[in-house]
């Protein structure tokens, strides 16, 4: 049942809910400005302990403030959950954004906006908006395997303890997951695979879309934001660990917002703050050190910025598979498909930049997001 008021917050309207709480529409009674609250729902796993922990880590972002990062005003507790109070950003995540057509760009991309019948959204293949994606997502609704992810960790144990930034306290702290994120983001393999495949028209149709110039200016221009967001937040000791493109808002005046720094972590607390339990991240976009439970530093984000462009440039993701473990096997063991063999008339700039992004070992890749930027602008 939607709470009428949360702390001074009153409640309007649910705007939708994730893998730890649900976001609100609200109003602050003493400012009279709209807002919106983020509740979180831990359920069973989030016991009082975590919950202040969480609390204690949101309180750290009030200080954030930059103009690609969303800013937090405000942390409280309602019936023992932590919520978190945020600007409101009236616009689109960055797959809708991408995703208007040209007509559409006359006007700004506000969600109010989006709501009237003369704008068309049409999403990009492999959206991981799960209200809207085309698959049968069931392999997932129920609890991940966590007795495989240890396996698989086992089995990586040698790999691992080859990594230079591989610690006891690490591991100890990686056999604390149960990998339970976030189970409804995926999709089948092969579009081969599976029984409605696209025709071959469709294919070249679907293709044409994704490279269509402007949409592609429209790409790098907010991936260049994103930049100077992970850019800031990394200098403030943070690794974002869920970056994906429904946590990448784009609003009215083309300006991104990093979103949901919920699963956020300082990179100085290494035990970290997991949930009590839970592999905190999105499957598709966690780097091979998240799975094998290193500590993660930002170059992390940049592994999942890499998987961010692969798929807003081929419609698909690098890795993909239909159970988590088997996704991990191919993340740990397997080159991603050149992603200009997906999509021949991709941007070469920006393929060879995903590829950088998407090595395995995080010293392969670009260090920071400043040289991502750099890359971008080239
Ligand atoms: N500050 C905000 N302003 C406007 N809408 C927001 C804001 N924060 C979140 N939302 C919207 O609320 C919805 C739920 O967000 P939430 O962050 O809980 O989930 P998510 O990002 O979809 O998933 P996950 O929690 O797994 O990352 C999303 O549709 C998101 O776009």
């Amino acid at each position: 049942m939607l709470p009428t008021v949360i702390g001074p917050y009153r409640v309007l309207e649910t705007l939708g809910s994730g893998g730890i709480g649900t976001v609100y529409r609200a109003l602050d009674g003493r400012s009279n400005e709209l807002v919106a609250l983020k509740l979180l729902s831990g359920g069973p796993t989030m016991d009082s302990r975590a919950a202040k922990r969480l609390l204690r880590e949101f309180e750290t972002l009030v200080d954030l403030s930059h103009p690609n990062v969303v800013k937090v005003y405000d942390t409280g507790f309602f019936k023992n959950s932590p919520y978190l109070v945020m600007e409101l950003i009236e616009g689109l995540t960055l797959r809708d954004y991408l995703a208007l057509q040209g007509s559409d760009m006359a006007s700004p991309p506000s969600g109010a906006h989006l709501a009237s019948a003369d704008v068309s959204v049409s999403r990009d293949p492999g959206s991981d908006d799960s209200g809207c994606l085309p698959f049968n997502l069931s392999a997932f609704a129920e609890e991940a395997p966590s007795e495989e992810l240890a396996a698989l960790r086992r089995s990586h144990s040698d790999a691992a303890a080859r990594r230079p930034v591989a610690t006891k306290s690490s591991w100890e702290d990686s056999n604390s997951y149960s990998s339970d994120a976030d189970p409804l983001d995926f999709e089948p393999p092969d579009e081969e695979d599976s029984g409605d495949a696209p025709g071959k028209s469709e294919k070249v149709q679907r293709l044409e879309e994704l490279n269509r110039p402007e949409r592609v200016g429209r790409l790098k221009d907010s991936l260049l934001q994103v930049c100077e967001a992970l850019a800031y937040i990394h200098a403030h000791g943070l690794v974002h660990r869920d970056l994906k493109p429904s946590n990448i808002m784009v609003d009215e005046d083309r300006q991104v917002r990093l979103m949901d720094f919920g699963l956020a972590k300082f990179l100085a607390d290494d035990a970290g703050m997991t949930l009590e339990g839970r592999l905190v991240g999105t499957f598709r976009y966690m780097p091979p050190e998240q799975i094998l439970g290193e500590p993660l530093d930002g170059r992390a984000d940049l592994y999942s910025l890499g998987v961010v462009l692969y798929e807003l440039l081929t419609g698909r993701p690098p890795f993909d598979a239909r159970t988590p473990v088997n996704l991990w096997h191919k993340v740990l063991e397997t080159e991603p498909p050149p992603l200009l063999a997906l999509n021949q008339r991709g941007d070469p700039q920006l393929a060879r930049v995903a590829h950088r992004l998407l090595r395995k070992e995080p010293d392969d890749r670009y260090q920071t997001a400043e040289e991502v930027y750099e890359a971008l602008s080239e």
